[in-house]
């Protein structure tokens, strides 16, 4: 099935040439006090994503795969490390302005959508665009655009009740990416879904990594994992590259 039967997506506000380094990790370590002692979650994490690449995180409960994702996202500012993103020092900016940045620059997908209940498929997808401050008119045709492309457009007045799982999550998926973000993180989108469900998810993550949009997920699913191109894996903190 393919979901972009009209034009591909505008290219992304920060256009990288595909290749160029995106996302590099330095010694990046995570730690909380616990009991008088010293818990750590990350250890010495170095990674780099590149423009175009379409990582699958993945390792067992508890590895740490949610709070890397978070670090990504500029959603946690509590760490230690360097991480540069499209060459920019994360680790300089204050967390105000690293949110803002994340804001700008970053799409996130969750296992269990986060749409708001009391809004619209169409005024959901206007949320982001909002945050970034674009103007009105520009925002009724992205959404009108986007809900095109997704397929949703008999869909728009309904309300997240109103929709399946499935659907549910493609306008989660559309949420993310309609102000064209460098990055597209999603936290087991797929973790809520039945089978059929999952799979037309992850087509739709390659369609859109296929069109540029570059992409870090964590799930534990094989299958899903083989929808992108390489896979890392989290034991105890520590990254390896490949699966275990
Ligand atoms: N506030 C906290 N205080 C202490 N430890 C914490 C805190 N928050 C998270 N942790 C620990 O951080 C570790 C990593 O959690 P994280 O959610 O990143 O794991 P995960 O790999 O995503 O697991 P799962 O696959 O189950 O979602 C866990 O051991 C968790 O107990």
């Amino acid at each position: 099935m393919s979901f972009f039967a009209s034009s591909p997506a505008a290219p992304p506000a920060l256009d990288l040439a595909p290749g160029t380094p995106l996302l590099t990790l330095r010694d990046v370590e995570k730690s909380y006090p616990v009991g008088g002692s010293t818990h750590y979650v990350l250890r010495r994490i170095a990674m780099e994503v590149r423009a175009g690449d379409f990582v699958t995180i993945m390792g067992p409960s508890g590895a740490g795969k949610s709070t890397l994702l978070a670090i990504l996202g500029l959603l946690d500012h509590d760490w230690r490390g360097e991480m540069y993103f499209a060459g920019q020092p994360m680790h300089a900016l204050s967390p105000k302005q690293r949110t803002a940045f994340g804001r700008q620059h970053v799409g996130f997908v969750f296992q269990q959508y986060h749409l708001l209940d009391d809004l619209t498929v169409a005024e959901n997808l206007d949320v982001p665009l909002e945050y970034r401050g674009v103007r009105k008119s520009e925002r009724q045709a992205m959404v009108a655009d986007t809900l095109d492309r997704f397929g949703m457009v008999g869909k728009k007045d309904l309300f997240p009740r109103q929709l399946s799982g499935g659907q549910q999550q493609l306008v989660g998926v559309a949420r993310a990416v309609i102000a064209r973000p460098a990055l597209l993180l999603a936290d087991e989108p797929t973790g809520n879904l039945h089978s059929a469900q999952a799979r037309e998810i992850m087509q739709l993550f390659q369609e859109l990594n296929r069109q540029g949009t570059t992409i870090v997920q964590v799930t534990h699913s094989e299958e899903n994992a083989r929808a992108g191109k390489r896979i890392v894996t989290l034991k105890d903190g520590w990254m390896t590259e490949g699966e275990d």
